[in-house]
């Protein structure tokens, strides 16, 4: 369902930031892009996003080359993803309820359906009973949780994260990523850049790693 074909990024002005990627997920899967510091991963989510254009190569979504869509188009394909910061980029004057709710509210949804899906989503990240407070009244995980809920609400069927657990300790860093499995066994694809090798070994999973914009063969985890 996603698939980079030989897909080669540059900014003007820069070398090449990817060079020829080759990468194929089918739906449902997940996996880890790793790899140092500048080496593409962001870029590559951004592809993905089409926040960023590819400048050769062919990269495709449910069998769709995603630089034919029209600008008009790039919202609604943009809806059916998910995407996590490290830097959850949460409003700090809304409380947890609308933080979440924004994604929807362009939607058309009426306010019982948004309400709804709303609380469904913060069931599902732990979060149900925090709905009316501010982002600065909950812990670091706790914000991060409730940018996974601002990703997830609108069922989308791909879920990116770029760093998510940048600034976490071990045993947060275990329940995010465990969360994002979560959504993986419920049929959502996933990927997720990390620089955490203690948490790309415990999970076990298929890994992409990136080295100056090249991309080393998935291998399957050793878990
Ligand atoms: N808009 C841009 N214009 C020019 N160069 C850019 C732009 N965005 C990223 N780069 C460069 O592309 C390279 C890859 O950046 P990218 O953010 O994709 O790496 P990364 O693997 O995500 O790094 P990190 O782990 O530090 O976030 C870097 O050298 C970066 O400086």
């Amino acid at each position: 369902m996603i698939e980079f074909i030989n897909v080669t990024k540059h900014y003007p002005g820069r070398h090449h930031v990817l060079r020829e990627v080759n990468l194929h997920m089918r739906k449902g899967e997940m996996a880890l892009l790793t790899g140092p510091s500048g080496a593409g991963k962001s870029t590559l989510l951004k592809l993905l996003l089409r926040l960023e254009e590819v400048s050769h190569g062919t990269l495709r979504v449910n069998g769709v080359d995603v630089s034919t869509f029209k600008h008009r188009h790039i919202p609604a394909y943009r809806r059916r993803i998910g995407v996590v910061f490290q830097d959850h980029k949460l409003l700090m004057d809304r409380d947890v309820f609308s933080n979440v709710a924004l994604t929807l509210r362009v939607g058309g949804l009426s306010g019982r359906q948004i309400q709804s899906r709303v609380r469904a989503a913060l069931e599902k990240v732990g979060l149900g009973n925090r709905a009316q407070d501010l982002p600065a009244t909950l812990s670091g995980g706790e914000q991060q949780r409730v940018g996974i809920a601002r990703a997830i609400v609108h069922t989308p069927e791909i879920l990116l994260a770029d760093e998510p657990t940048g600034n976490l300790d071990d045993a947060l860093s275990t329940e995010i990523l465990d969360l994002f499995r979560d959504f993986h066994y419920h049929g959502t694809t996933v990927l997720v850049a990390t620089h955490d090798q203690s948490q790309v070994d415990r999970l076990g999973l298929p890994v992409f790693h990136l080295e100056r914009g090249r991309l080393h063969i998935p291998e399957e985890g050793k878990a």
